[in-house]
């Protein structure tokens, strides 16, 4: 497959193979097929990285906002003359379809761009002083050299995020994609560093993800962590952040909850809906994977959405006609086909789907379930597929009960053409983001991040530069 090629690290400015012992191994989830098969980084490589990020954050830190902000424009430019490679490189590994990859390429350029901006305006403060002689400002400073980890789901986008913001802070990364999608990532890094980001200011590591981030995190040189992933491994990083005293920044997806109301016309819902619950075959932090319809509008709205279901075009990303990939990984067909019989088994409906797709591939067909009971899995655990488990209410208290009866809080969706009942969603859910009669969640300009156990911290928006500076005081006398 000549436009996938062996993946490699890039440490101290140069591009080689990891030194570690572990091969780890990059499959086409349309097929099955292993496209490459690449060495882990060495704990050498590892130090080595760290090394170069303690220069890398000197040289880079020094340069002025306006000459950081050029280098990020002019990365997002390379990104999007290569847009073609790349987001064929991310459908291979990823199995997105190419239109979605081509989709995310750009949302990381946008990203980039926004950071560019925000990097500009890092304004410190003059603060009024209680002593006539003495003079009080603040300066805002990059915190120091971030490690970053990033997931499969969106391995570019999700990495421009929190490369654009910590370089247009002025500070270095160490970035760790997810081992399953390294190839796309290492692309974007390449942009960076053509468009004139010094050499020891990004550092890519690929390798076996508890070693590198473990080895980053205890390092004395890691000013900042940032990772976007599953909670159990959140958990894993923050403990690790915390006993070294690193502040973290945490995106851990979350159950999201649709609202469907009386007064809100289902088929419309529907076909809002699925602009976003079949992208990326579902594996989106901000999936909507709860749906609760009034009861008036309950069959119409199971009915519509289980024949938008049966109308996808399962296949390979790369082919025209294909509306949805593959699932990223056979362990994600495992846990969304567990999740399907515990619900049959709990006394849900199958309406649609419930079975696997077609050949070799990771895939799993979009699937309806109805009258789904509170206590089924389904309900309780993220499901990051095409999965979408109905059941009905009768108030709107009862919906938002249910919406709100889970210890996570990343985007919540509601359907009404009620200006009370949408004010009552907007405000009462608990959520990091609400969406009203929409699906439109994330753009750079947003803050993004979740309550409760979806996380900590926001990304993107105003606050994302936030996190990877500090503030520094100075009186004058
Ligand atoms: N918030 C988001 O965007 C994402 C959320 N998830 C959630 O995670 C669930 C499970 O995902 P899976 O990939 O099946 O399993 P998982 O939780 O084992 O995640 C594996 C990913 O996490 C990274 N990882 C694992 N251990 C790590 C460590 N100690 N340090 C740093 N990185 C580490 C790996 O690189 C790999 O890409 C999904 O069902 C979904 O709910 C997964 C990916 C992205
Ligand atoms: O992973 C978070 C995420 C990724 C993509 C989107 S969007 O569908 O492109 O808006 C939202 C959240």
């Amino acid at each position: 497959m000549s436009s996938y090629s062996t993946p490699q690290q890039y440490i101290a400015g140069r591009w080689r193979e990891g030194r570690g012992a572990a091969s780890l191994h990059v499959t086409n989830p349309a097929n099955g097929e292993v496209l490459a098969t690449y060495a882990a980084a060495h704990p050498q490589d590892i130090d080595e990285a760290l090394s170069a990020a303690q220069d890398g954050f000197s040289r880079w830190s020094a340069l002025t906002a306006l000459d950081r902000s050029a280098c990020l424009r002019k990365a997002a430019a390379l990104l999007r003359e290569r847009a073609p490679l790349l987001g064929l490189q991310l459908t291979l590994e990823q199995g997105k379809p190419l239109a979605e990859s081509g989709r995310e390429i750009e949302q990381a350029a946008q990203m980039l761009e926004w950071f560019a901006e925000e990097g500009r305006r890092c304004y410190g403060h003059t603060i009024p002083s209680r002593w006539p002689t003495t003079r009080f400002h603040t300066l805002r400073q990059p915190i120091g050299p971030v490690a970053a980890f990033t997931p499969w789901n969106f391995p570019v986008m999700l990495s421009a995020s929190k490369l654009g913001a910590a370089l247009a802070a002025g500070c270095s990364v160490v970035l760790k994609p997810a081992e399953e999608t390294p190839l796309a990532v290492s692309g974007l890094v390449r942009c960076l560093v053509e468009a004139g980001v010094p050499a020891n200011a990004v550092q890519l590591l690929l390798g076996v993800p508890a070693e590198v981030s473990s080895a980053l995190i205890a390092s004395p040189t890691i000013r900042k962590v940032s990772f976007t992933g599953s909670q159990a491994v959140g958990r894993q990083i923050a403990a690790l952040a915390g006993q070294h005293l690193k502040p973290v920044t945490l995106e851990l997806g979350g159950h999201a909850p649709v609202i469907v109301c009386a007064d809100a016309d289902p088929l419309a819902a529907v076909q809002t809906l699925v602009q976003i619950k079949l992208r990326n075959a579902g594996q989106i932090c901000a999936n909507p994977s709860r749906f609760f319809v009034h009861r008036s509008r309950y069959e119409a709205f199971v009915a519509a959405f289980a024949s938008v279901a049966r109308a996808t075009r399962m296949g390979d990303g790369r082919d025209a006609a294909t509306t949805m990939g593959p699932l990223a990984s056979e362990r994600r067909v495992r846990a969304v086909r567990a999740l399907v019989d515990d619900a049959r088994a709990q006394g849900a409906r199958l309406v649609c789907g419930g079975e696997p797709g077609p050949g070799l591939g990771f895939f799993y067909a979009p699937t309806v379930l109805a009258e789904v009971p509170a206590h089924a899995r389904i309900m309780q655990e993220e499901p990051f597929g095409p999965l979408v488990p109905v059941a009905p209410f009768d108030t709107l208290d009862e919906a938002i009960g249910l919406a709100n009866s889970l210890p996570v809080g990343l985007a919540a969706f509601g359907f009404t053409q009620d200006l009370h009942s949408a004010r009552r969603i907007g405000e009462e859910v608990r959520a990091g983001a609400v969406a009203l009669n929409t699906v439109a969640l994330m753009q750079p300009e947003t803050p993004f991040g979740g309550v409760l156990d979806s996380g900590i911290g926001r990304e993107n928006g105003l606050q994302g530069i936030e996190p990877y500076l500090t503030t520094r005081t100075i009186a004058t006398a």
